[in-house]
């Protein structure tokens, strides 16, 4: 562990299944100390990419390096990478806490380790129930429990939050940031880009084996909310008069409600006094993940849908 510094490089993976190319020259790094989401609709190879990294799947070109090396050459893998791929793998008749304790005997790791992580994740008073009587909540919960078994620096979950309830949702968000505020690398997966609102700081965005978008979320919604005031008005129209007279571009989004781009909020509030229209609320309009992201792509369907030929080459497998 002492050379790894959790960083992850992925660098020119190639990856084919009979005809169908899953990875096609995949490059992106995820750093330590922030929540990086790995997005793309289903099928654009963010499995793939993970069970590499992972050593579970071997890349036709290209590699993939955690903290420098590849899975293989990890000498002590538990301690280096945890990861959660498959919340389901858990043996239904096995008690949580024996499914670690047998994760954790192979790899000489402590008992006092397996109470600590089941504790970590809120499953403590759960943890000799059978694993086939768990939620899908707790099973998730367990997953991230072995994962960090090993204390490792770097982490990665395939759709964590896939199919749970708000409560999970809610709790799986903060548990990756405190992850990452603790410098670990946390790699997140998810086929929706809303499901990162409020826990990614980063984004990799895949559309068919290749980076659509490699930003920070902090940047992108700032080029997607600049300049943009959001208003409550009893005095919608005359508002509208205003300020499009004045050049702003608005939108009407409610019965009084109005998205303002051009003028910032300032300039709104003088123009509007200026002219005696009434409001009762202003502020700078804050993008959400997807709008965002649907504005710097400026193609919506890439992301939202599959197109009609990926389904046929679905069909092939
Ligand atoms: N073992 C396999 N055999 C054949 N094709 C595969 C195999 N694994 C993945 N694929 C194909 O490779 C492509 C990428 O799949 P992958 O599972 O990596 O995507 P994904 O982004 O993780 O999608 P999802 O969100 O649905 O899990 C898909 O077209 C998929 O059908």
């Amino acid at each position: 562990m002492d050379s790894n510094d959790g960083t992850v490089q992925v660098r020119g993976l190639h990856k084919r299944f009979g005809p169908v190319t899953a990875l096609d020259g995949l490059s992106f790094t995820v750093t330590p100390g922030q929540v990086t989401g790995f997005v793309g609709p289903n099928g654009a190879g963010k499995s793939t990419t993970m069970r590499i990294m992972l050593g579970l799947d071997g890349a036709d070109d290209g590699e993939a390096l955690i903290g420098g090396r590849r899975y293989h050459a990890l000498r002590t893998p538990l301690h280096e990478v945890g990861a959660m791929l498959d919340a389901a793998a858990v043996h239904p008749s096995r008690r949580g806490r024996d499914h670690l304790l047998w994760l954790a005997h192979s790899h000489r790791i402590p008992v006092r380790r397996v109470d600590e992580v089941l504790e970590l994740v809120g499953l403590a008073s759960a943890a000799r129930r059978r694993a086939g009587g768990y939620s899908l909540g707790m099973r998730q919960r367990l997953g991230i429990a072995g994962a960090l078994l090993g204390d490792p620096p770097v982490l990665l979950f395939d759709e964590p939050v896939n199919g749970l309830d708000p409560e999970g949702i809610r709790w799986i968000r903060g548990f990756l940031r405190s992850l990452a505020r603790e410098g670990r690398t946390v790699l997140v997966s998810s086929h929706l880009m809303s499901e990162l609102e409020d826990s990614a700081d980063h984004l990799v965005v895949i559309g068919r084996g290749r980076v659509i978008a490699d930003t920070s979320v902090r940047e992108l919604l700032a080029a997607a909310s600049a300049d943009r005031v959001a208003l409550r008005t009893s005095a919608r129209t005359e508002a509208m008069t205003v300020l499009a007279t004045a050049g702003a571009t608005v939108a009407a989004t409610g019965r009084d409600t109005l998205t303002v781009s051009g003028p910032d909020a300032e300039k709104v509030v003088q123009l509007l006094s200026g002219a005696g229209v009434p409001f009762s609320e202003i502020s700078a309009h804050r993008a959400s993940l997807e709008e965002a992201y649907m504005e710097l792509t400026g193609d919506a369907l890439e992301f939202a849908a599959a197109p009609l030929d990926e389904a046929d080459e679905e069909g092939v497998r």
